[in-house]
């Protein structure tokens, strides 16, 4: 892929009274009190966005946030003004509409180095099919375009891809740059053995990259809401887990294609289940066959033996066993790329597979294994556990990081100015 040009290459000649419309992936994960669990993401935008105002430009700010299916206001990008003003240094101001007339209003009024954040552009479906007359709505907001959405550059969206082809320059912004200058050179030419783990819960996204994975990798774990279509694809029972129905021949094809490879995929060989999707659900453990219950802290061994999720049970963590497998596979790699925690560490009861994971590739670091964790919920767990400064590059974009590994050319990079 060619350079693209930089926003560097901009200077206040260039931005001083010109409206820079700012693509950024504000996506950051939020409690159900709309509190900002981790700011990450909105701390990696904020180079770019100071550069900006610094040279007197006006900045139009624009993200999404979540999956909405229209108007959701639990989607709103409302919470997250205080703290983008905090870290802005200015009162950052809120339009109620990314698109439309008051907007433009509002666009109008922002002084020079001012910052006005447009709400959550997928409102609109427009935005997700890359809809050229919606780019062009968002186009009429900027003079100049700067993509600084790492995240969300692996989608051909308008306001990542569409929007660039209607404001020029289009560039990369800080952000873009330092993630793409890492990566390509990490994933290009990577020190083996070299393993992914991939877990999570956007397993249609992500299966998908396995098949390519497999061409680069020695080493691929697996864990989080990914496993339940692979443990079905192999006949297991696997009761409420998220389970991706059309994928189950594609499973069946991953695991055969590793094995013709040579890939050493490890699934997790026990599993914390749990009866409902929740903090305080009832919780045990598929382990070497018998179910421990876990009771108040401490843990009960019910002999019953099994070797299957019962119904009503969903597979929320990976279990200790599985724990061992993967620390003792890990510690023979020299380079580790990580996307997707390995079970919903937000609930506590379920967060023990991925702190382990996250541990561990800790202390791979300061053994001096090249350690790449990307997405916005994986970065969040290793944030909680207080590692994420031990690790040697944390990305803002998980599916975007593992599609580079893939050897693709991200629509959201591709669509920029050639340097
Ligand atoms: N077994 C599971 N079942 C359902 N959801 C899971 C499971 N394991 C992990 N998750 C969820 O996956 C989410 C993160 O997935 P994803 O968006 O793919 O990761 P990232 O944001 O790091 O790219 C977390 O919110 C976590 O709770
Ligand atoms: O969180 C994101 O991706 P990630 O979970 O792969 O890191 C980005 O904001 C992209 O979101 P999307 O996967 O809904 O397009």
């Amino acid at each position: 892929m060619a350079t693209k040009k930089s926003v560097s290459s901009l200077k206040e000649g260039d931005l001083k009274g010109k409206r820079v419309f700012i693509r950024v992936d504000l996506n950051v994960p939020l409690d159900d009190s709309f509190k900002i669990t981790d700011d990450t993401r909105i701390r990696a935008a904020v180079p770019t966005i100071k550069y900006l105002m610094s040279n007197g430009a006006r900045v139009v700010l624009s993200s999404h946030l979540g999956r909405p299916k229209g108007v959701t206001p639990k989607y709103s990008l409302k919470p997250l003004v205080p703290r983008l003003s905090e870290l802005l240094g200015v009162e950052v101001k809120m339009a109620g509409d990314c698109v439309g007339p008051e907007v433009e209003k509002m666009v109008a009024e922002i002084p020079n180095g001012g910052v006005l954040l447009l709400e959550n552009v997928r409102f609109y479906p427009e935005e997700e099919k890359n809809d050229p007359e919606f780019a062009k709505k968002l186009a009429s907001l900027g003079d100049l375009y700067v993509n600084d959405a790492f995240g969300t550059a692996h989608r051909a969206h308008a306001s990542t891809e569409g929007v660039a082809k209607h404001l020029k320059p289009a560039v990369a912004g800080y952000l873009m740059q330092k993630e793409l200058d890492y990566l390509v050179g990490a994933v290009s030419n990577p020190k083996k053995p070299f393993a992914a783990i991939v877990g999570g819960s956007k397993v249609s996204s992500k299966i998908g990259v396995i098949e390519s994975l497999l061409e680069k990798v020695n080493i691929l774990v697996l864990g989080g809401g990914m496993i339940f279509t692979f443990y079905k694809a192999q006949g297991h029972k696997v009761g409420s887990s998220l389970v991706e129905e059309d994928k189950l021949n594609l499973a069946t094809s991953l695991l055969e294609k590793a094995k013709s490879k040579g890939v050493s995929l490890l699934l997790p060989t026990d599993v914390v289940v749990a009866d409902k999707f929740a903090a305080d659900a009832n919780s045990k453990i598929l382990f070497r066959g018998h179910w421990l219950e876990f009771c108040k802290g401490m843990i009960f061994l019910i002999v019953v033996p099994a070797n299957s999720i019962p119904d009503g049970w969903m597979g929320l963590d990976i279990g200790p066993d599985s724990i061992k497998s993967f620390s003792e596979t890990l510690d023979t790699t020299k380079t580790v790329i990580w996307n997707g925690p390995m079970g919903v560490f937000e609930f506590e009861k379920f967060a023990a597979g991925t702190e382990a994971i996250a541990k561990k590739l800790a202390e791979l670091s300061g053994k001096g294994v090249t350690t790449i964790i990307g997405g916005g919920d994986s970065v969040a767990a290793v944030e909680k556990v207080g590692l994420a400064d031990k690790m040697s590059h944390i990305s803002t974009g998980g599916g975007a990081s593992l599609e580079l590994l893939e050897g693709k050319t991200l629509p959201g990079v591709l669509a920029l100015n050639d340097a």
